[in-house]
């Protein structure tokens, strides 16, 4: 190959990821170093600047466009002369990455980029992600090193690895991953290789007193070695290690994979030295000193944070459960690759595992159970929940359906043999005060014994207070974490880090529903005008009130909206789910169009009876869901979603109902579209909140289109609402309405509502394109006929009116009885 020269990086590439941006601003000169005292808060930062001082460099003689891009102009670095082959590119002066999806390296530099940076988004071309402090804790802990780090990162950069972010790597990993608190043969110990970091945790004043043995030196013996665990459904039953290195091989394209192959080969070596035998040495501690330990490990006068492992294969003080995969069950490639970090080094590493919804985490936490083999103890957000997973163990496994325990309000079942399952929820084992007997006793139960695994589905919406009393109650070995969304709006997310420990896996979603394993889905915002009558009782109350939500809520035009999709897509075959938060909303749009509905009062065997017909009863096809359907359920017949009122600007939110299409059953047909509509009513304040839910999913590669045409809405057969006369009994109706009918639903013991409100990031705007409902589902374009009477007259809540509103409430029960009878 010729001698390349050296080129300047094209401005434009270098600033696009530059628009979804943070607010932080950066400084000519450089920062402050990131010296071994400034250590404090590094847990808890972002690589920050460092030392490196950018060159000066003349823009406004050079080129009519750079001055355009002020301070993030990257067009004076330096490339490296094979730059087009290497698919990453550096900001030096925060540490953001920019991947190159379409690069032929990109599956290997994808892999190792989850392994020690924090995606930030994941759009089809460009994908940005940030290495922080934390990110480096979780590379550490699956195993790499700080020159694996160094060395691949430079390998696929096109330009030199900038000295500040090379620093940033060496002084974060020297602390990181050195010391792991290892429970072996119920006995808790502090291991390290490095004979000397335990001397330091020794001399510090409050660690060292708390080893049991006075023994002088350390117990010594062999480093675990890697790959030696088999994780339970995967094809080859292989170690661990391949799966890691390996990831989907079989489906890659050939030549394309041959061509990749080819060029890592001469970029990057092999590095071989992961069969080394290493010897590790360990003090012991008391199990009661841990959180004590733990905590010193975390202050900045230690800084040596502790990772979790368990050493499962050689506990033979807990009893094993007879557990396995059943023969039929087939993990997929990315839970193979998720379970590979827990188990990487043939010991359970505690950590959070990070799939899309609907990807099957609930597998995966089995398969976990299944490589333990010991005392399981899951918890989940609902009842609801821990009926979900009992089942799918059964389904999956071939444990004794009695050595499932359900421990909650209802159901509190005992296991029969040594060791078992308990699933539960968090409430039920944090709640400290009125507690019946019974309960109580299981509570007693759990609380002493110890526990192999403990599984924490949902992770990212339980109070950190919450985990803490968890983690203190129960003696678990390992535990793993399980979330779709590792978002909290309240930024509390950090916490799980030190609770349950690092991230240990994140999937791509867009990948995964490539491959066909999540649905694809098409997003629509729908904007609804709001009728005159309306929109004037909108603006006339105050920004505080209630009624402003349950004004844009139960907007006329945003009704027909919603019935209008719902008829359209009931003819094209979809099975339809109609979100809405306020129940109200709920009730009313539900009854008017003669639909069941569920919401957190709804009693079990409703909610049953209701969710079994929509699976089988071709003649329901649409049901309303309050936001007690936003996670868990698992309805794959559903293939179309239609929002109509949400939670503010919950991120976590919008992708976890995304989730409920996400698992379609139909997900694998030819050309298959499931439907994601967010009905938004213009010009009030549910169009900014709109924007801020979407941006989590728009990380994540989705895109929303904006729908302003409904095809001839106004010829709609039956069209509701369609008189003034109608419109004006449903605002007087929506005025007669008290303050808390606006409010979202509160669903006693849920933990969703508790995560804070959508507060996002500066700068984190979603972009929307326009769009018709025809390019989203091929039917023709709309034309949307805004309704524009003249401003209607105020009405007196007169008691003719009241009359009205009381026999239209008697229409309602008769159709909602209707409803009932037909679904039997
Ligand atoms: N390896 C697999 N083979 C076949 N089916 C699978 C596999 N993994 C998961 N599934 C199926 O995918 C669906 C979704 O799984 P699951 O309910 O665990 O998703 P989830 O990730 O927990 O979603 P959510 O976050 O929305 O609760 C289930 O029907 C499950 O049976």
């Amino acid at each position: 190959m010729p001698p390349v020269k050296r080129k300047r990086a094209p401005a434009a590439a270098a600033a696009t990821p530059m628009t979804v941006d943070s607010d932080e601003e950066y400084t000519e000169d450089g920062a402050a170093g990131n010296s071994d005292d400034e250590n404090m808060n590094r847990l808890t930062e972002k690589f920050s600047m460092g030392t490196y001082a950018r060159k000066k460099k003349p823009t406004a003689s050079r080129d009519p466009v750079s001055h355009l891009f002020k301070n993030r102009d990257f067009s004076d670095l330096e490339l490296k002369p094979d730059h087009e082959k290497r698919p990453l590119w550096i900001e030096p002066y925060k540490g953001r990455i920019i991947l190159e999806s379409f690069n032929p390296l990109f599956k290997l530099a994808e892999g190792f980029l989850i392994e020690i940076a924090e995606p930030q988004s994941r759009v089809s071309r460009i994908h940005e992600y940030t290495i922080t402090a934390h990110s480096l804790f979780a590379a550490v802990s699956i195993g790499l090193t700080t020159s694996d780090i160094i060395y691949k990162l430079d390998q696929f950069s096109k330009t030199p690895l900038p000295d500040n972010l090379r620093n940033f790597i060496i002084q974060s990993t020297k602390s990181f991953g050195k010391v792991r608190l290892v429970l072996k043969h119920t006995k808790y110990y502090l291991e390290s290789q490095d004979p000397a970091v335990l001397q330091k945790l020794l001399r510090d004043p409050v660690i060292g007193p708390l080893r049991i043995d006075e023994a002088e030196g350390f117990t010594k013996e062999k480093a675990p070695k890697m790959g030696g665990v088999v994780i339970p459904g995967t094809k080859t039953a292989a170690g661990a290690k391949e799966a890691v290195q390996q990831p989907d091989k079989a489906k890659e394209d050939d030549d394309a994979e041959a061509q990749a192959e080819q060029m890592t080969a001469t970029l990057l070596e092999e590095d071989d030295d992961d069969e080394e035998q290493d010897q590790v040495h360990s003090f012991e501690i008391h199990a009661q000193s841990v959180e004590a330990v733990s905590k010193r490990c975390r202050h900045p006068d230690v800084d040596l944070p502790l990772t979790e492992e368990y050493d499962f294969n050689n506990d033979d003080h807990n009893a094993n459960l007879e557990i396995d995969l059943k023969p039929a069950a087939q993990i997929r490639p990315y839970q193979e690759q998720a379970l590979s970090k827990m188990f990487g080094n043939g010991r359970a590493r505690s950590g959070i595992i990070v799939l899309p919804c609907g990807a099957g985490k609930t597998l995966v936490g089995i398969t976990a159970a299944c490589t333990v083999r010991k005392g399981v103890i899951v918890l989940c957000t609902s009842a609801m929940s821990v009926n979900q997973w009992k089942d799918e163990f059964v389904k999956w496994s071939n444990v004794n359906p009695d050595d499932i325990a359900r421990f909650t309000a209802d159901k509190k079942d005992q296991f029969t043999g040594n060791t078992g399952i308990v699933i539960s929820t968090y409430s039920m084992v944090t709640q400290s005060k009125n507690r019946s007997h019974d309960s109580q006793k299981v509570m007693n139960f759990i609380e002493e014994r110890e526990w192999g695994l403990m599984v924490l589905d949902e992770v990212h919406v339980v109070p950190a207070e919450m985990f803490k009393k968890v983690t203190y109650k129960i003696k678990a070995h390992s535990k793993l974490g399980l979330t779709a969304t590792l978002l909290r709006e309240d930024d509390k997310i950090q916490e799980l880090n030190f609770l349950i420990g690092p991230k240990l896996y994140e999937a791509n979603w867009q990948e995964l529903s490539e491959q066909g394993h999540i649905a694809k889905v098409q997003c629509a915002e729908v904007w609804c005008s709001m009728t005159t009558e309306f929109y004037t009782e909108y603006l006339r109350q105050g920004s505080t009130t209630n009624k402003r939500g349950l004004l844009f809520t139960m907007n006329p035009k945003k009704f027909q909206a919603c019935q209008y999709l719902i008829d359209y897509h009931e003819k094209r075959g979809d099975k339809i789910i109609v979100f809405s938060d306020n129940v109200y909303a709920l009730k009313s749009y539900a009854v008017k169009l003669g639909k069941a509905f569920i919401y957190g009062e709804t009693p079990n065997s409703e909610r049953e009876r209701i969710l079994q017909n929509f699976k089988q009863n071709p003649a329901v096809n649409t049901i309303f869901l309050s936001k007690i359907g936003d996670t868990s359920l698992d309805l794959p017949e559903a293939t179309c979603l239609i929002q109509i009122s949400s939670h503010y600007g919950s991120r976590r939110q919008e992708a976890q109902r995304l989730g409920r299409i996400l698992r379609a059953k139909r997900r694998n047909q030819e050309g298959f579209n499931a439907f994601f509509y967010s009905l938004v009513s213009k010009d009030t304040n549910e169009m900014y909140y709109s924007s801020k839910r979407q941006a989590f999913l728009v990380d994540q590669g989705y895109a929303f289109k904006v729908i302003t045409h409904l095809q001839d809405i106004e010829n709609f057969k039956g069209l509701a609402f369609s008189t003034a006369q109608e419109r004006r009994e449903l605002l007087q109706d929506v005025m007669l309405q008290s303050e808390t009918a606006g409010e979202e639903e509160k669903i006693e013991g849920d933990l969703f509502s508790q995560g804070g409100v959508g507060r996002m990031g500066k700068g984190k705007r979603v972009k929307r394109a326009a769009g018709t409902l025809s390019e989203l589902s091929g039917g023709r374009d709309m034309a949307y006929i805004e309704y524009n009477k003249s401003r209607n007259k105020e009405l007196k809540k007169s008691n003719a009116f009241i009359s009205k509103i009381k026999r239209t409430a008697a229409r309602d029960r008769q159709k909602m009885k209707e409803v009932k009878d037909m679904l039997g």
